[in-house]
Formats: structure tokens, C-alpha cells, sequence
């Protein structure tokens, strides 16, 4: 995730140092270093978090002497709360964040939440920083944000999933991978970018519009969500990954 924000992240005016043993190169221009040493006390106005939840404890305590005097902590971390993240960075004043993958093509979404010790220019900061990446949603407390998570942060995972089966279930009926691929990512990009236009009519307009009585679709989307199954699938969904992330914090 570290990786598809940097792309964008790198469009603005800051110098970026991307500390990871695991990378040969990162993108935008951003200088790597493959060990913390290497960074020989010197301090960042920010601190970006994009480590594994479970990591942090092991590794962000390091980082506490490399935060400049004002200077904050962003974490993309999902779960891991504000407050035992700035209680493991020397009380540093912490903005969460929630970005999404299409972060990586410009169109991520970003659920931002400061914490309380966060001032108003380190927030104004980390609102244009992710807005580099996609669409921002500030919120008010960081139970939203851990709701962005089952929402957004997650989502793209569960659209791709929805996606797979789609187009797996498309081939079944004798198409290419290619010709299923085209047919269903055609569908469904079209479809929705129809509904974002502006004006659009309402989902339920829209779905009603393809809907003739008694005809295919009918029947189609009586089997999809007839029974209510389909709503009932995503809340469990939803509710399942806003469960880890409470777990996490
Ligand atoms: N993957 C996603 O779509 C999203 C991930 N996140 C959050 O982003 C964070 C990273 O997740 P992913 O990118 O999926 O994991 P990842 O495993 O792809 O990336 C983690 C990176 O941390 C590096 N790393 C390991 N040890 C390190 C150390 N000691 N010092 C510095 N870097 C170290 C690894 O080499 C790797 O590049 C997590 O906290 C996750 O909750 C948040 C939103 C979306
Ligand atoms: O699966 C995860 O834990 C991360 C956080 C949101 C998306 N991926």
C-alpha cells in the first residue's frame, strides 16, 4: 500500500525517505534506505506508518528520535489506534488514515481522522498529501475510521473478489477469459461510473431501468438477491472486517 501512495504522494514538493528492508527501489523518485541506521539522526516534519499493524510495537519506538520539533505521524495502519500509537512514538501527535488500493491509479479513497494532540496544519497537511491519491473523507472519530476500513479500506478486496466470480461464472457460458474479463469489467465499470454521474437516477431507479417485467434481468436478480442473501453476505462482510479492525487497535 506504502508503495501505490508513494506514486502519488511523490507529485508534491516534499522530499520523501522510504525506510524498507524488503525493497530494491521505490517509485517517484523517493530516496530508499534499506535500514534505519543509515538515517543517522536525522528528524522528518512527518512519519508515515505503513508497516503491518502487528510490526509496530517492534518497530515505530526507533522512529521517536527522528520526529522534527511540530513535526507529526500519519499511519495507514488498519486498527492500531491513535492513542497507543502515539503513547509507542513519544506521545507525537498521530493522524490516521485509511487509504484504498486504487490509491495506486489516483483514484484510491482516504478516510482521515486526527487525533486530538493533531493540529490544525498537520491535518490540513495530511488532507492534501492523501488528497494526491484519490478522494478524502475526514472523520470525526476513529470509530468512523475504523468503519471506513470495512467500507473502503477493504473494499477494493471485495471487489475484485465479486469481480473473480463474475467473470469465472461468465466463462462457464462458453466465453474467452479475455471476452468474460472485457464483459464484466465493461459491465461493471459502466454501470457504476453511469450512477456517479452527476444527476444520476438512484440505484433503485437504475436498477429498475434494465428491470422489464417478467423479463431476464427479473429473473436474474431474483436469484441474486430475492432473498435478501446478497444484503445479508456484504453486512456479515462489512461487519467482519470492522470486527478485526477493533481487534487490531
Ligand atoms: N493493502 C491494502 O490495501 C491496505 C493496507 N493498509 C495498511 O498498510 C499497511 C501495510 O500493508 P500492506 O502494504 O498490505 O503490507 P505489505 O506487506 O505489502 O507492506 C509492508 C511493507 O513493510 C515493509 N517492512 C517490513 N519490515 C519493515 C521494517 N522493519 N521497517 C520498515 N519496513 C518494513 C515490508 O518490506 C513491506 O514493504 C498495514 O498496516 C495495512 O493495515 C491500509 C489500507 C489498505
Ligand atoms: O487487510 C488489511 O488488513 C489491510 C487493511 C485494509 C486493507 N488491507
Amino acid at each position: 500500500m506504502g508503495s501505490a501512495l508513494l506514486e502519488q504522494w511523490s507529485k508534491g514538493t516534499e522530499s520523501i525517505t522510504v525506510v524498507d528492508p524488503g525493497q530494491a527501489s521505490v517509485p517517484g523518485g523517493a530516496r530508499l534506505v534499506s535500514d534505519r541506521a543509515a538515517l543517522d539522526g536525522e528528524r522528518f516534519d512527518c512519519i508515515i506508518v505503513a508497516v503491518k499493524p502487528q510490526m509496530i510495537d517492534d518497530i515505530m519506538p526507533d522512529y521517536v528520535g527522528h520526529i522534527a520539533p511540530d513535526g507529526y505521524v500519519i499511519s495507514i495502519a488498519a486498527g492500531y489506534s491513535s492513542a497507543r500509537l502515539s503513547a509507542t512514538m513519544g506521545d507525537a501527535p498521530v493522524i490516521r488514515v485509511m487509504p484504498n488500493l486504487p490509491a495506486a491509479i489516483g483514484r484510491g479513497v482516504s478516510g482521515i481522522f486526527a487525533s486530538p494532540a493533531a493540529s490544525e496544519t498537520h491535518l490540513a497537511h495530511a488532507q492534501e498529501f492523501m488528497a494526491r491519491a484519490g478522494t478524502t473523507v475526514t472523520v470525526d472519530t476513529e470509530e468512523q475510521l475504523d468503519r471506513v476500513t470495512a467500507v473502503a479500506g477493504s473494499g477494493p478486496g471485495y471487489v475484485f473478489e465479486i469481480a473473480r466470480a463474475y467473470v469465472e461464472v461468465a466463462m462457464e457460458h462458453g466465453f474467452t477469459e479475455e471476452q468474460a474479463r472485457d464483459m464484466v469489467f465493461g459491465t461493471m465499470g459502466g454501470a457504476i461510473d453511469m450512477a456517479a454521474e452527476p444527476g444520476a437516477l438512484s440505484l433503485e431507479e437504475l436498477r429498475n431501468s434494465v428491470t422489464s417485467k417478467g423479463g431476464t434481468t427479473a429473473a436474474g436478480l431474483n436469484a441474486l438477491n430475492g432473498d435478501g442473501g446478497l444484503t445479508e453476505r456484504l453486512r456479515a462482510t462489512l461487519q467482519a472486517c470492522y470486527d478485526r479492525a477493533v481487534e487490531l487497535r
